[in-house]
């Protein structure tokens, strides 16, 4: 196992504390909910990239929301449901695409993947009788990884009152050459809410995947995204650390999720979203978070499709 990249070893791991492998599914992130809409850039977005998303009138958008961990029929209200994801595909005018794929807790609990399969494989390896657990020992020594399993994981009203955060950093330049490094921010229009603890423990396992289809039949679910850009001294690279609230954000436009995918069970199976899938204007940042993500991704993808 060791002599597998540490990207093989943390879909190994996911699959394992998922109970899988659970053929046809993601390693990580299983369920899902593909809806389809649009994006209209803002005026302020060609001022961070020239990418085309971001200077066509309209672009024509595919997204998953979703549930962590490998389990395919995780209920929604589950604390091992959190972080939700978000996956929003952008057809670009010259028939390409482009991705952002993104949580909703601003941080990650590593900055390396060596650190996250570290995590994993504590966990995979506590629940014996050993005090303290593998876990708690990775807890008490890594204090990103504890920030991030106990922030509070508030099951969200509906996918369309749930923020979510980009968490890794990129590199964005506009048509004067202009660099600038930066985190998308995606807001919901409604704003955020979420379920009181009474209603969270009564919760339907489902009923994140059923309320947005009802809700989309009383109009679209709108998100503001935007993008946090870094100052000079702001730690680029590590997903562990989030910058001041004080940054400067900008609005880089309107996504209107419009309806369900008609055939979205067949288009998730065969899709792999892909943080690294960018364009002209957008480039990757060097967070090794980042840039193991497409290989682990591949890693699982490849598994689904056999
Ligand atoms: C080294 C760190 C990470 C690993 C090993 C990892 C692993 C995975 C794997 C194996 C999948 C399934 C991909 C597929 O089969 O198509 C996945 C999906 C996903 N990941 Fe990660 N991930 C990491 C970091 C992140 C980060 C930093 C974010 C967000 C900021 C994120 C958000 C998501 C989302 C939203 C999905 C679902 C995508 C979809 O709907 O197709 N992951 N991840």
């Amino acid at each position: 196992e060791a002599d597998k990249p540490v990207t093989e070893q943390l879909v190994d791991t996911l699959t394992k504390l998922s109970g899988g492998p659970h053929a046809d599914f993601r390693a990580n992130h299983a369920k899902g909910l593909v809806v389809q809409g649009d994006f209209v850039p803002a005026a302020s977005a060609s001022s961070v990239s020239k990418a085309a998303h971001f200077t066509a009138k309209s672009v024509p958008v595919t997204v998953r929301f979703s549930n962590a961990t490998g389990v395919p029929n995780i209920p929604d209200a589950n604390g091992n449901s959190f972080p939700k994801g978000m996956a929003i595909r952008f057809g670009l005018p010259d028939e390409s695409y482009t991705d952002i794929v993104v949580i909703s807790v601003n941080g990650f609990p590593a900055a390396t993947p060596e650190d996250f399969l570290g995590l994993l494989n504590a966990v995979a390896a506590s629940g014996g009788d050993a005090k303290p657990s593998p876990v708690e020992q990775f807890l008490a020594t890594h204090p990103a990884a504890l920030k991030f399993v106990t922030t509070p994981k508030l099951p969200p009203v509906s996918f369309g009152t749930q923020p979510f955060f980009g968490v890794n950093a990129f590199k964005f330049i506009n048509a004067k050459g202009e660099v600038n490094y930066g985190r998308y921010l995606i807001a919901p229009v409604a704003g955020a809410a979420y379920l009181d603890k009474a209603d969270a423990d009564k919760a339907d396992p489902d009923y994140l995947m059923n309320e947005l289809p009802a809700r989309l039949k009383q109009g679209a679910v709108q998100y503001r995204i935007a993008v946090q850009l870094a100052e000079a001294g702001d730690a680029i690279n590590d997903a562990t650390q989030t910058w001041p609230a004080t940054r400067k954000v900008v609005e880089l436009g309107t996504l209107s999720v419009r309806n369900v995918h008609p055939q979205g069970t067949a288009f998730e199976k065969q899709t792999m979203f892909n943080p690294l899938m960018l364009t002209d204007g957008i480039e990757a940042s060097e967070d090794p978070i980042l840039l193991a993500r497409p290989g682990a991704y591949a890693v699982s993808f490849g598994r689904r499709l056999k």
